[in-house]
């Protein structure tokens, strides 16, 4: 049993455990949760009290999670003069599978961002958005049905690790004179007043990542995977991601796929017609490909031809903004959820793609369906697939009634606006 310092843990309930690889989940399963900045109490106020519906619903009282409390961000702050305390984490691996609320990252200054800290420190390596249409849903695109694509962002690497230094410090004017001095570095345009940053990008952080692409696609008979890089530009880091991912690919899994640096590598030797042949022929044996593009390109083409896209592995910067991206093609972000998590220990935490949306907090007003949709993810990860489904099918329904919050009601034509208890009061009402 894990020591906790200042909380205690609740008297019922069981711990998650992974054993020979697999969840083990009981009936009363202890779940740690970390309500969020801004508008993370109303979203996770609603989002709880659908959860705890869905799954009495699904299971009759026979099974409940227990909730646990535990803090970051402000809350944690304000409660206990720390901004990520130990318990926190020590929950977290306690307990294995968690949720969160979203968590607010000054710009320019102060604190680093905890959501990052949080994905380091438990080592959840795979950053897993995926990315649907809900019928009825306003959107900015013509088909927005066509999208349907799994982000698998790497999570723990790039330069969201956050190393960086400050222009004007001595630390910084060391790093550069190292570079100048040392590396022979000639490129660095006003070196008198440059902040640095550093972008490390690992074999083995690549091959994790995308190894839990790979085998997701397998596993849900998917049809591709795409590396996003921008390995044209940053060729020892982007540029290594694609190779690795690509070697990884074939290493690992031989037959069961067909990639892009093969297609290169008979098309070079055979022609492209003999290249074109081999991919068809692979297709149609129902292998899957795994290709790769260039970020830029990939940012216009999820526009001009979405359906070519499904599993998308990429690195952390790249991820963060394709997330955004997508979920804006599918209505926004207000329902974009996601899921980090270590395919190895099994450790994962739940949690939306936005953020704490300030201007919005204490209001009763924003979507709670990011937070919601990866509740939805976190019992299909513990296995209640049944609570799951209702949760999905209540929030296909409650759109297509147009029960909405006020980010898809200022977009849509007799749509009926509601807060977010509301919204969450439509979901139960329509669980089925
Ligand atoms: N994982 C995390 O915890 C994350 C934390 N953050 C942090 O959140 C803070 C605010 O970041 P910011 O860049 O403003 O991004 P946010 O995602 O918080 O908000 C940007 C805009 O997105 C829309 N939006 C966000 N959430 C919802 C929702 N639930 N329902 C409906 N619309 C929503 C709103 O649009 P509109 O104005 O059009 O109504 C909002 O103004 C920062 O400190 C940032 O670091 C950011 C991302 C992830
Ligand atoms: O940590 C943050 O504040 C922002 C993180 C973010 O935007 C994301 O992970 O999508
Ligand atoms: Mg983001």
């Amino acid at each position: 049993m894990a020591k906790f310092e200042k909380l205690t843990p609740p008297g019922e309930g069981e711990r998650i455990v992974v054993r020979e690889g697999s969840l083990s989940v009981p009936d009363r399963p202890i779940i740690p949760f970390i309500e969020g900045d801004g508008t993370g109490p109303d979203i996770w106020r609603a989002s709880q009290r659908v959860f705890d519906a869905a799954v009495d619903k699904a299971y009759g009282g026979k099974r409940k999670i227990v909730w646990f409390e535990v803090y970051a961000g402000e809350k944690a702050y304000h409660t206990f003069g720390e901004w990520l305390p130990p318990d926190t984490l020590t929950a977290f691996r306690e307990y294995i599978v968690g949720i969160k609320g979203p968590l607010t990252t000054p710009v320019g200054g102060g604190i680093r961002s905890l959501n990052v800290a949080l994905r380091q420190e438990l080592d959840l390596y795979v950053c897993q958005r995926p990315v649907r249409y809900f019928d009825g849903v306003p959107s900015p695109v013509k088909r927005p049905e066509l999208v349907d694509m799994v982000i698998f962002r790497e999570n723990s690497e790039d330069i969201y690790a956050g190393i960086e230094w400050e222009e004007g410090t001595p630390e910084v004017r060391t790093v550069i004179e190292f570079l100048q001095n040392q590396m022979g570095v000639k490129k660095i345009r006003f070196p008198e007043t440059s902040g640095i940053g550093i972008k490390p990008v690992s074999r083995q952080g690549t091959e994790r990542l995308v190894r839990a692409a790979i085998d997701y696609a397998l596993k849900n008979g998917r049809r591709s995977v795409t590396l996003v890089h921008k390995g044209n530009i940053m060729k020892f880091t982007e540029g290594a991601f694609k190779n690795w991912g690509y070697e990884l690919a074939e290493r690992e899994y031989g037959d069961r796929v067909f990639t892009w640096a093969q297609y290169d590598r008979i098309k070079a030797q055979s022609g492209v017609e003999e290249a074109s042949r081999v991919q068809a022929e692979a297709e149609a044996a129902g292998k899957l490909v795994v290709k790769d593009v260039i970020a830029d390109a990939f940012l216009q083409q999820i526009l001009t031809r979405p359906a070519e896209y499904d599993v998308i592995a990429t690195l952390n910067l790249n991820g963060d903004y394709i997330s955004d991206a997508l979920a804006a093609q599918v209505g926004g972000i207000g329902i974009a959820p996601g899921a980090n998590i270590n395919y190895e220990t099994g450790h994962a935490v739940f949690e939306a793609t936005h953020g704490t949306a300030p201007k919005y907090a204490g209001l009763d007003k924003v979507n709670p369906g990011s937070v919601i949709l990866s509740g939805v993810m976190m019992l299909e990860y513990m296995g209640w697939k049944e609570a799951a489904a209702l949760i999905v099918k209540a929030m296909e329904k409650t759109i297509r009634e147009r029960v909405v919050t006020y980010d898809f009601a200022r977009l849509m034509t007799g749509a009926k606006e509601v807060k977010t208890s509301e919204f969450a009061t439509a979901l139960i009402g329509n669980m089925e």
